[in-house]
């Protein structure tokens, strides 16, 4: 008869077999992950993304793993990186995927490193804006690249947390501070404002996004985003509503996610009515509450970072809009199409010649962003 003793190390050994075979329980597995005949290496970028376990994150890290350009990419955040990491992991395409949790874990995802994207911090709620976040992403993003600056110094940085205006000044500083600023490795992450660009004037002159080019400069967030319409690709003309309604739509595209906005087709209805439509849920929240554009700006951001990498790869010719260090205007930042390649924005380009509705918006649009720049600076200064 079998003890109670002896049937107890039965089951643990049985187990020990079931567990998936993740870092936790590699321990007591037959075989281990180090045993395995893959031994990585594979050529190809290594990409770490920082808030990889959010909104925008996991669907960023999903695309990330289908790219062949990355051989290797680390899934960092400060929760469920562990479920994040084994659901990819288990994608049949060619990088490897390791996961790190909490700030214990911040130097190992980071060491080694070419390319980092950082999504973390928190989104707006409906009625904030981009500005609201800096209380809470300022110390994020500072946190994140002292880690950067001490880890993967040579590494493209990639910044997507908002407000994207100040948290690229505060990356700078700290990069300053650290002794490790390169301007041309750190972009802050625009590409969402050109593909909406690119959708929404695709729509309005009845041709395929993929036929249209909009450059889109300034900053990230309200008239800081200005989108260039004179200089669209096919070469393209526009009414003065067409403008007003285009340029609106393209600058309140985060806003439209987060809370719909389409209050001037009420008009009519007049000021008491308006107030009682606009609290309305229905009418008021897209996402209701839980948070902005996750799904087209891991779309947009994958479309960046394939573009960094094959800028890193020596491609020639990659030419994207980004938020980088600057001296297009009097600002020490600015968003302009900047071409790509081994050491990351290596050619600002100019902005090109602008009507007067553009002139009018460039010049609201360097006012805010100087304050946000600023404050910025002195987050990290004071
Ligand atoms: N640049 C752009 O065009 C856009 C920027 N954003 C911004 O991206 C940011 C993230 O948005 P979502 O993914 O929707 O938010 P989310 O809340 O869904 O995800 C953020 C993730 O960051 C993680 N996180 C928080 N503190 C962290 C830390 N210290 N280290 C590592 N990870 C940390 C959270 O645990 C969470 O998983 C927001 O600031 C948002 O405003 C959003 C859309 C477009
Ligand atoms: O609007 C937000 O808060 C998120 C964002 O930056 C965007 O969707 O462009």
């Amino acid at each position: 008869m079998e003890s109670i003793r002896e049937a107890s190390q039965r089951i643990a050994r049985i187990s020990a077999h079931l567990r998936p075979p993740n870092s936790q329980t590699e321990e007591s597995c037959v075989l281990k992950r180090a045993d395995c005949r893959a031994k990585g290496g594979a050529p190809g970028f290594k990409v770490a993304i920082l808030g990889a376990a959010g909104g925008i994150g996991q669907p960023l890290a999903m695309l990330m793993k289908m790219n062949p350009l990355v051989s290797v990419l680390h899934l960092y955040d400060v929760v469920n990186t562990p479920g994040v990491t084994a659901d990819i992991g288990h994608m049949d395409t060619g990088a490897v995927v390791r996961g790190f949790l909490g700030q214990p874990q911040l130097e190992n995802a980071l060491t080694g490193m070419d390319l980092v994207i950082i999504p973390a911090g928190v989104p707006r709620k409906p009625g904030m804006t981009r500005d609201d976040l800096f209380n809470i992403n300022a110390g994020i993003v500072r946190t994140l690249c002292q880690g950067i600056a001490k880890c993967c110094p040579n590494a493209i940085v990639n910044l997507i947390s908002n407000p994207v205006n100040s948290t690229v000044p505060i990356a700078a500083e700290v990069f300053k501070k650290a002794g490790t600023y390169d301007p041309k490795r750190l972009l802050g992450v625009t590409m969402l404002d050109v593909v909406r660009a690119n959708t929404f004037v695709a729509e309005v002159l009845g041709l395929h996004p993929k036929e249209v080019d909009v450059p889109v400069v300034g900053g990230h967030a309200g008239v800081t985003i200005l989108p260039l319409l004179s200089q669209v690709k096919p070469p393209s003309s526009f009414t003065p509503e067409e403008t007003e309604y285009l340029t609106k739509r393209i600058q309140d595209g985060g806003t439209e996610v987060v809370q719909v906005i389409f209050f001037s087709s009420f008009s009519f209805l007049g000021a008491h009515w308006l107030n009682y439509v606009k609290q309305c849920p229905c009418y008021w929240q897209a996402k209701a509450g839980a948070g902005s554009a996750t799904l087209s700006m891991a779309y947009a951001a994958v479309k960046f970072a394939d573009a960094c990498l094959r800028g890193l790869r020596g491609d020639a010719g990659v030419v994207e809009c980004a938020f980088v260090a600057s001296e297009v205007t009097e600002l020490p930042f600015f968003a302009t199409k900047v071409r790509l390649g081994r050491r990351g924005a290596e050619e600002v380009y100019q902005l090109g010649p602008l009507n007067e509705y553009e002139r009018v918006g460039l010049e609201r649009a360097k006012k805010e962003l100087a304050e946000s720049i600023q404050k910025g600076v002195s987050f990290i200064r004071k």
